[in-house]
């Protein structure tokens, strides 16, 4: 009896489906937005009227409504939007998802936070349902994400919203197991992957299939249409069907015609709702930039996670190996906050593992761009902090997005250097409201003195500090915007003393005479960051920061906190003084043997000026006879120490030459034993033996310098030789 029941339930359930199937897309094709269309311009629908079918032939309005429940999707999708907490639609889901669900491609342009996922998730699970996509159907819709981390966070939402789909979806990304991936791709209805595994499934894994794709989205589609990607994504799409939709979302979205070309758009409805806003970026996020010199950078950062132990701060530095030894360096000073980090070079289940964490406890997460895009803390990040310049506004946008998300609120700071001012015009003209301020430096605290301390007692560490060092700058070097990143600009001793390093690394690739020549002293850039820099010296034991740590936090960057006093004092300093101050203070960890001279007022002089100066005033170095008077009294010191050297080497030598004498004799005396043991030896043969052993030394300490030859046969007396040289002629003559 159970049997036919659920036999009829099944064919009810299909027919409901295929009934449901209809009418959505009566429904669909019903209330279709104009082509080109902005459903957001139209007035919202009334809360409580009819929704679906109204009559024979009228449905109910989709475009410009604002609830998922009043849109034309599957009651699946609804459950499944509705359990996961999401009720109203974003402004970027009200515009686009009508659209979307017509079939239309799309490129979406939305502020960071806003809601992009389920922009492009809905329409995906809706299109396969409609088409009632089946495990024999194979792959029906691919969404790619730059990175690793965003794909494992999409794979969480379309878990969640499509639950009560019965779609297999598959996360092909790098760092999983690619032959079990490999046995599973085949049977997956949606995958979510980066472009660098699905093109390494579509080369090698046989009989993947993508022919009867339905749906291709690019989330963060610049960034997967930009150069990095370029070569994947192309070999990519030539594998796919021209006959597909496709979605393309990005915070910063792309418009160029070969992107989109490449993609072969059919008519793309462009939908970009914060268009007319004032900001690019969330109106909630509160945008701060400070100036810091290179060489302050870690004082500035310490200060400020000091400042702020029971926040969740995601810092931005710009390569691998400076997120190593920041936190590495950082975790040693142990500032009161749990630190993490966040790099491309790390295991896959470590970045995964540290992400979570990030998300659950307060701490300070070090990263690379790696986390810059699409990613979405559930709690909330409090502050983004760029300590190193972003590469371009669409970068500095992503950055700071991590915070202020859906509706929260958030804040950033970007530490720019007195070179890279020019980014903050930048971000001006892009109608970003950054806020340029003076950080509170009276409170300052300076690590690079125990920085230094650190890398002496870490051997580990100062390889890490010195490649750090070295990529910072081969960045800097590698940036196309020569107008922002000037490596010729940069202070470079100073900044690797401020790592701890006691010796700035040799940088092969750079001319260091024109970097020298080139670095400013810009006095009045300092006047603002007024430096203060004394070297700490290492404590003993391992708490380095142990009293500090108790000490009063400080907002550094609240500009409540930057009295007008204090910005007075800053401007009356003596500017120049300042710098050379602090540079004194630097060049502690100058190679040796390199004099600097100061004149009164604490200037440098270069060591030829030097010398004119003295001469102009002091005429008796100019005095050619009393010149050559110092020469002749060089010359004889240098006689009299190098006669000095001689005797002692010689003396070396000598004591070396007895040394290999006795041992000589040693050796000789246990080779005269052994013969009197050995019967069988014949006298003449011993003799030889003899000859032979003896030893041969090229003598070189000779008084005239000349070297000697000289064969070692003392220890056998002429006569001695003269009898052995008879015995043997006499053998050859009988
Ligand atoms: N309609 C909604 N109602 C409530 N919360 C939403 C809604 N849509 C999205 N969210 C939430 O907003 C947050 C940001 O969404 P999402 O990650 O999709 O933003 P995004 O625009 O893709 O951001 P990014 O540009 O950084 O990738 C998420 O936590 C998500 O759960």
């Amino acid at each position: 009896m159970k049997k036919p029941k659920s036999k009829q339930l099944r064919l009810q359930s299909r027919s409901t489906e295929v009934q449901q199937i209809e009418l959505l897309e009566k429904w669909i094709e019903f209330g279709k937005p104009e082509s080109g269309s902005n459903p957001l311009s139209l007035p919202p629908l009334p809360a409580k009227s009819p929704i679906g079918r109204i009559d024979e032939n009228t449905y109910s309005q989709y475009a410009g409504c604002t609830k998922f429940q009043q849109l034309p999707i599957s009651k699946n999708l609804k459950d499944g939007l509705r359990q996961s907490g999401y009720k109203n639609m974003t402004n970027i889901q009200r515009a686009s998802l009508p659209h979307a669900l017509c079939g239309r491609d799309i490129l979406g342009a939305a502020k960071t936070g806003s809601g992009k996922t389920l922009a492009f998730i809905i329409p995906v699970l809706e299109k396969l349902y409609k088409a009632r996509w089946g495990l024999e159907d194979g792959v029906g819709s691919i969404i790619m994400s730059p990175t690793r981390e965003l794909a494992d966070q999409l794979f969480g939402v379309l878990k969640s919203v499509g639950k009560h789909h019965g779609f297999s979806a598959g996360l092909l990304i790098g760092g999983h197991e690619y032959d079990e991936e490999k046995d599973h791709v085949n049977r997956m209805n949606i995958l979510i992957c980066t472009p660098g595994r699905l093109l390494k499934h579509m080369d090698t894994t046989p009989n993947f299939d993508c022919s009867q794709l339905q749906v291709l989205v690019l989330d963060e589609a610049d960034r997967i249409l930009d150069a990095g990607f370029k070569k994947e994504v192309n070999a990519i799409i030539s594998q796919l069907p021209k006959h597909r939709q496709t979605l393309l979302f990005s915070a910063t979205q792309t418009k160029s015609v070969k992107d989109l070309a490449r993609l072969s758009l059919k008519d793309p409805e462009y939908i970009a709702v914060d268009e007319e806003s004032i900001a690019a970026t969330p109106n909630r996020l509160q945008q701060k930039a400070i100036l810091v010199p290179l060489d302050q950078k870690l004082d500035m950062l310490w200060s400020f996670i000091k400042a702020h132990i029971n926040s969740r701060i995601l810092v931005f530095l710009s390569s691998c190996k400076q997120v190593r030894f920041v936190y590495e360096a950082f975790k040693k000073l142990r500032p009161g906050i749990p630190l993490k980090c966040l790099h491309g070079r790390m295991k896959q289940v470590k970045r995964m593992f540290i992400l979570q964490q990030f998300v659950e406890q307060r701490s300070v997460l070090f990263s690379t761009d790696v986390s810059s895009r699409g990613l979405d803390f559930n709690k909330g990040v409090d502050w983004v902090v760029q300590v190193d310049c972003p590469e371009d506004v669409a970068s500095y946008i992503h950055r700071v997005g991590r915070t202020a998300r859906y509706d929260s609120i958030g804040r950033s700071v970007l530490f720019l250097l007195p070179s890279e001012m020019k980014m903050l015009e930048r971000l001006q003209e892009k109608k970003i409201p950054v806020q340029f301020d003076k950080p509170n430096t009276k409170r300052l605290q300076s690590v690079s003195g125990l920085l230094a301390a650190l890398l002496a007692k870490y051997t580990d560490l100062q390889p890490l500090a010195e490649r750090s060092f070295k990529t910072y700058l081969k960045s800097i070097y590698k940036q196309k915007d020569k107008e922002i990143f000037d490596v010729t600009k940069l202070p470079i001793d100073e900044f690797s003393a401020s790592l701890g390093l006691p010796m700035t690394p040799q940088l092969r690739y750079l001319n260091r005479k024109n970097i020298d020549k080139n670095t400013p002293e810009e006095p009045v850039l300092v006047t603002q960051v007024p430096a203060k820099r004394d070297l700490i010296r290492p404590k003993p034991d391992n708490n380095l920061l142990e009293e500090s740590e108790d000490e009063e936090t400080l907002d550094l960057l609240h500009s409540k906190e930057i009295t007008d006093e204090a910005i007075a004092t800053d401007n009356t300093l003596n500017t120049t003084r300042v710098l050379k101050k602090k540079k004194l203070k630097i060049n502690v960890h100058r190679p040796v043997g390199i004099r600097v001279v100061f004149d009164e007022e604490g200037n440098t002089l270069a060591p030829l000026a030097r010398l004119a100066d003295l001469g102009t005033t002091n005429s008796s170095l100019l005095d050619k006879s009393k010149v050559m008077e110092r020469f002749a009294e060089l010359r004889e010191e240098m006689k009299t120490r190098d006669q000095e050297d001689k005797l002692v080497d010689r003396k070396r030598r000598k004591e070396k030459r007895i040394k290999e004498k006795e041992k000589y004799k040693r050796a000789r005396n246990e080779e005269e034993e052994e013969d009197d043991d050995d019967d069988d030896f014949s006298g003449s043969d011993k003799d030889l033996k003899k000859v032979k052993g003896s030893k041969v030394y090229f003598d070189s300490d000779d008084s005239d310098g000349e070297n000697k030859v000289a064969l070692k046969t003392d220890e056998i007396s002429l006569a001695e030789q003269e009898e052995i040289a008879l015995k043997l002629l006499s053998s050859m003559h009988s």
